[in-house]
């Protein structure tokens, strides 16, 4: 774990000192758009046009925020027109590496570099700043076109429509401010929120990140108690944002993170909800445990510093979810 700091890395742990015992996540410093006239997008440079074959997305499979970019990659068919790398569960002193030792990694197969950070300093050798997946790489340009997975899954949305014929929208124009509203709230609490209450290094900050997610997901199970999916009858981005937080939470966020008021498995309404995302075909091959449960474990010393692995109970996510019944809701 650490950061670049003008092209060199220092191994450094989040510094939560500063922040009264709040972690802080940074922002995201590539912000291009792909489209499919190579148009700018809502923010960088424009010049990436959708095209086969011309872009790679490297990603961790422990990762939720990358974990949403390899949904999105299934659900629009774009598997034979993105290329990925997926990189090594172990996120140590050089972050995230491409060792190829455990089964589902890939090593770096577009640049061949040995760790993440060497992907950041080919493309900006002065580079500051933290080392995240996902990185969506354009290898015309040699170049990051992005590592904000919020906006990486809205290129992959409808960027490249046109190629593959899928226009299956999670993002409806008339549903976006409402889609925001619940991402919104979601981010904060609940997907951010799992990391503040595990990453907190005093009461207080615990205390403040773990009331406020589980009064979250009792609202999303009271929500989910009258329909199907976060935005009623249709399956949105809002869907996919909550459900990568949800397939780790009783093997990870509940123990590790001490998000331990409830299991996910408790909450009934959540439970089926989260099944039936799971089943949605090309989703289930992304959902990989053995990386998740390695990865926070294994990476995170300060929390665990003796980096046991629990005994897990194992979940069946094929179990039948009921939901169609709340379809007309
Ligand atoms: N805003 C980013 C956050 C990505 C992120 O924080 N990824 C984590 C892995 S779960 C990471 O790579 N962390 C490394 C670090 O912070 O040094 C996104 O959503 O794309």
């Amino acid at each position: 774990m650490g950061r670049l700091v003008e092209g060199v890395w220092k191994d450094e742990w989040y510094d939560t000192k500063k922040s009264g015992g709040n972690f802080v996540r940074s922002t995201s410093g590539f912000r291009n758009w792909i489209t499919a006239d190579g148009a700018a997008g809502p923010s960088g440079e424009g010049g990436f046009k959708a095209e086969s074959g011309r872009y790679h997305l490297y990603v961790s499979l422990a990762c939720p925020w990358a974990h949403r970019t390899l949904i999105f990659r299934a659900l629009k068919g774009l598997e034979e027109h993105v290329s990925i790398s997926v990189v090594h569960p172990d996120m140590l002193d050089n972050g995230w590496e491409f060792r190829n030792d455990f089964a589902g990694t890939t090593g770096d197969s577009l640049l061949g570099k040995e760790y993440l950070w060497q992907v950041y300093t080919h493309v900006d050798p002065e580079m500051s700043g933290r080392v995240t997946v996902p990185v969506l790489y354009d290898t015309q340009r040699d170049t990051i076109v992005s590592n904000e997975s919020s906006e990486i899954i809205r290129m992959f949305n409808s960027a490249f429509d046109g190629i593959t014929g899928n226009r299956d929208d999670y993002w409806p124009e008339p549903l976006r401010d409402e889609i925001e509203a619940v991402n919104a709230r979601v981010y904060d609490t609940v997907n951010n929120g799992v990391y503040k209450a595990g990453f907190a290094t005093s009461q207080e900050a615990y205390d403040a990140a773990v009331h406020p997610l589980f009064e979250s997901l009792d609202w999303l199970e009271d929500r989910l108690s009258r329909q199907r999916y976060l935005l009623g009858g249709q399956i949105t981005e809002a869907d996919w944002r909550l459900f990568t937080t949800l397939v780790r939470f009783d093997e990870v966020y509940h123990t590790h993170f001490k998000c331990n008021r409830n299991f996910l498995r408790e909450m009934p309404n959540l439970w089926a909800y989260a099944r039936e995302l799971y089943q949605v075909p090309g989703v289930a091959a992304t959902c990989v445990p053995a990386h998740y449960i390695r990865h926070y474990h294994y990476s995170h010393e300060t929390v665990n510093p003796h980096r046991i692995i629990p005994l897990n109970p194992v979940l069946d996510w094929t179990a039948p979810h009921g939901r169609e019944a709340l379809q007309a809701a």
